[in-house]
């Protein structure tokens, strides 16, 4: 455990610096599992941002030199591009000890043991989105220095919101592309799938309804029946039917080839990222 931990039993005290869509979500979570909104200050550049969040959630507000003044545990939720600058805000403020978890995309655990105090503990993380309604999935990697106990507190900050793995931190381009961006591939799915409604002639709110449900069951029995997706689409997919025409032009289109090539221009755009 990192030196400056509060005691078993007492609250972390906690710095969430960036508090923009994602920062949020996060903070929403720990704050929903039990964590004390008067243990958490929060910092954004973006002072009426931070006022919203103040007002929402009963947090304080201070800028990032000042909220980690005491915090055992610091949430960096700013983009890559901004990663740098904040570090250099924060480097001579950390509390000897205290946990840096990341969340930036392509920012490697490297980078922050580099601009921080010798030994800082460090963990990357990749969260997504779902985490705002308690579904997220999110990864992390523990950087040189954090120890059995600091990976701990890095995975309880992010189960506040979902479920979370521990992965090799070489993986981490790979998972940015898949769960952390994934969800915007799937809305965009559903986009489509609503505007072939309409083509149809389908009003727009009853397209919506059938697609969004139609999303969610399909979710629901990937979950549920721990079913391979190749077994559940066969189950669909009647000799001669709609389901197989409507495939075959998938197919012809390759579509499975354009998301193993979007996906991979997601993993090369984070790794990317790192240089800045
Ligand atoms: N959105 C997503 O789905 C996911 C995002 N991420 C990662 O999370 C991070 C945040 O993303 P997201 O929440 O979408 O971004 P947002 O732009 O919504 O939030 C970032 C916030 O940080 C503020 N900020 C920038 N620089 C500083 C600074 N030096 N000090 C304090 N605050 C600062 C920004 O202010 P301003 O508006 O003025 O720039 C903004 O309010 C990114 O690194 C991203 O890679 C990870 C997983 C999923
Ligand atoms: O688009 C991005 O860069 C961030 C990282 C993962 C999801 N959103």
């Amino acid at each position: 455990m990192s030196e400056s931990s509060a005691p078993a039993g007492t609250p972390r005290r906690l710095a969430v610096l960036g508090v923009g869509v994602m920062g949020e979500a996060l903070l929403a979570g720990l704050l929903r599992s039990g964590q004390p909104a008067d243990h958490v200050v929060v910092g954004d550049r973006y002072e009426a941002r931070a006022h919203q969040i103040v007002a929402t959630h009963g947090v304080r507000a201070a800028s990032p030199a000042d909220a980690v003044v005491g915090a055992d545990t610091v949430v960096l939720a700013v983009k890559p591009q901004d990663m740098s600058a904040l570090l250099d805000e924060i480097r001579d403020r950390l509390e000897p000890g205290a946990l840096v978890v990341s969340i930036a995309a392509g920012i490697a655990t490297a980078y922050l043991e580099a601009r921080l105090p010798e030994g800082t503990p460090v963990a990357r993380a990749m969260p997504n989105t779902p985490a705002l309604v308690d579904q997220g999935m999110a990864a992390v990697s523990p950087g040189t220095h954090c120890g059995a106990d600091d990976l701990a507190e890095a995975t309880r900050l992010l189960e506040g919101c979902g479920k979370v793995v521990t992965v090799a931190e070489h993986h981490m381009d790979a998972i940015t592309a898949i769960s952390g961006s994934g969800p915007a591939y799937l809305f965009y799915v559903v986009e489509a799938m609503i505007e072939a409604g309409v083509l149809l002639g389908l009003p727009r709110n009853t397209s919506t309804e059938l697609v969004v449900q139609t999303v969610v069951g399909a979710a629901t029995m990937l979950k549920e029946t721990g079913e391979h997706p190749t077994v559940l689409r066969e189950q669909v997919s009647s000799p001669g039917g709609t389901t197989m025409a409507a495939l075959r032009q998938l197919d012809d289109h390759k579509v499975r080839a354009a998301f193993l090539t979007a996906m991979e221009a997601a993993a090369h755009r984070s790794a990317e990222l790192a240089q800045g």
